[in-house]
C-alpha cells in the first residue's frame, strides 16, 4: 500500500490574549491510499482542527503534514487554495450546497475546476440521483442533498476525501445510506477517506480508525475486516 498521509509531530496551538490553546499535542499517524479511516473524539477533543489541517483550511503550527508527497505545512495561501481545489473533496455535515444551483450544477460547478475531473452526469447516476439532477437543493431531502454534496467532491477526482460528520444532520437509515455511499465510493473509485465523528459506533465500517483525546492519538486500530455498513447498528 502507498502511504498517501504521514502527519508527524504535529501541534496546533491557538493564541487569544494571555492565553494559549493546545488544540493539537505531537500528533502523529499515516493513512495508506484507498483506507477508509475514522477519526474519533468527544467534543473538543481537535477532530475538526485535524480535519482543517489535512484539508489545508488551516495550517499547522509545528510538525509535519505530508499529503501526497509533500509537506503542505509549509504552503503559502496560494499553494493552500490550490491543494483544497485540487486535491481534497469535502464532505460537510449540513451539505454546504449551492442553493441556486441544481443538483448537476452542484456537481459540475465544483467538478470543472478540476483538471482530472470525472464526468458530473455519471457520478450523480452512481449516486442515485440521475432523476434529480434538476432540483434545487431545498427540493431534495437532506439524505438526497448529501448524495450531491459527496457527488459534488467525489467528480473532482481528489487525492483525498473529507468528511466532518456526514450523517450527523440525517435520522438514523438516511445516515446508513450515506455511510454505505461512502463505503462503495470508497471500493469503487479506491479514494482515501477520512471521516470525522463523535460516534465510536461507526468504528467497525472502517479500516482504520484514530482516536484523538484532548488533542493527542490515544489510539490508532486497524480493522483487518471492516463491517459492512448494512450489518451496522447504533
Ligand atoms: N479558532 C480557534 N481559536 C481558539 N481555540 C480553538 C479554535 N478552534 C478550536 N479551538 C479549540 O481547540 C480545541 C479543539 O477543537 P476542535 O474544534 O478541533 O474539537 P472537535 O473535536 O472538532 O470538537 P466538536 O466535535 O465539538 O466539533 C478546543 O478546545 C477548541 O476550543
Amino acid at each position: 500500500m502507498n502511504q498517501i498521509i504521514s502527519m508527524k509531530n504535529v501541534g496546533k496551538q491557538y493564541i487569544i490574549g494571555e492565553i494559549t490553546i493546545d488544540a493539537l499535542k505531537d500528533v502523529s499517524f499515516t493513512i495508506d491510499e484507498g483506507e477508509f479511516v475514522i477519526i474519533l473524539g468527544a467534543s473538543g477533543a481537535g477532530k475538526t482542527t485535524l480535519l482543517n489541517i489535512l484539508g489545508g483550511m488551516d495550517s499547522a503550527t509545528s510538525g509535519n503534514v505530508m499529503v501526497g508527497g509533500e509537506n503542505i505545512r509549509l504552503y503559502n495561501d496560494n499553494q493552500l487554495t490550490r491543494y483544497r481545489r485540487d486535491k481534497v473533496g469535502f464532505v460537510f455535515q449540513f451539505y454546504n450546497l449551492i442553493s441556486n444551483l441544481n443538483a448537476f450544477e452542484n456537481v459540475e460547478f465544483a467538478a470543472e475546476v478540476c483538471k482530472n475531473h470525472l464526468d458530473p452526469r455519471e457520478v450523480l447516476a452512481r449516486v442515485g440521483l440521475a432523476e434529480r439532477a434538476q432540483n434545487f437543493p431545498p427540493q431534495l431531502s437532506g439524505g438526497e442533498q448529501q448524495r450531491v454534496a459527496i457527488a459534488r467532491a467525489v467528480a473532482k477526482n481528489p487525492l483525498l476525501l473529507l468528511c466532518d460528520e456526514p450523517t450527523g444532520a440525517l435520522d438514523y437509515q438516511t445516515g446508513k445510506k450515506v455511510l454505505s455511499l461512502l463505503a462503495e465510493v470508497n471500493m469503487t473509485y479506491h479514494k482515501t477517506i477520512v471521516l470525522i465523528t463523535h460516534n465510536s459506533l461507526l468504528s467497525p465500517i472502517a479500516d482504520k480508525v484514530i482516536r484523538v483525546k484532548s488533542g493527542q492519538i490515544e489510539s490508532i486500530e486497524i480493522n483487518p475486516h471492516r463491517m459492512d455498513v448494512k450489518e451496522l447498528e447504533w
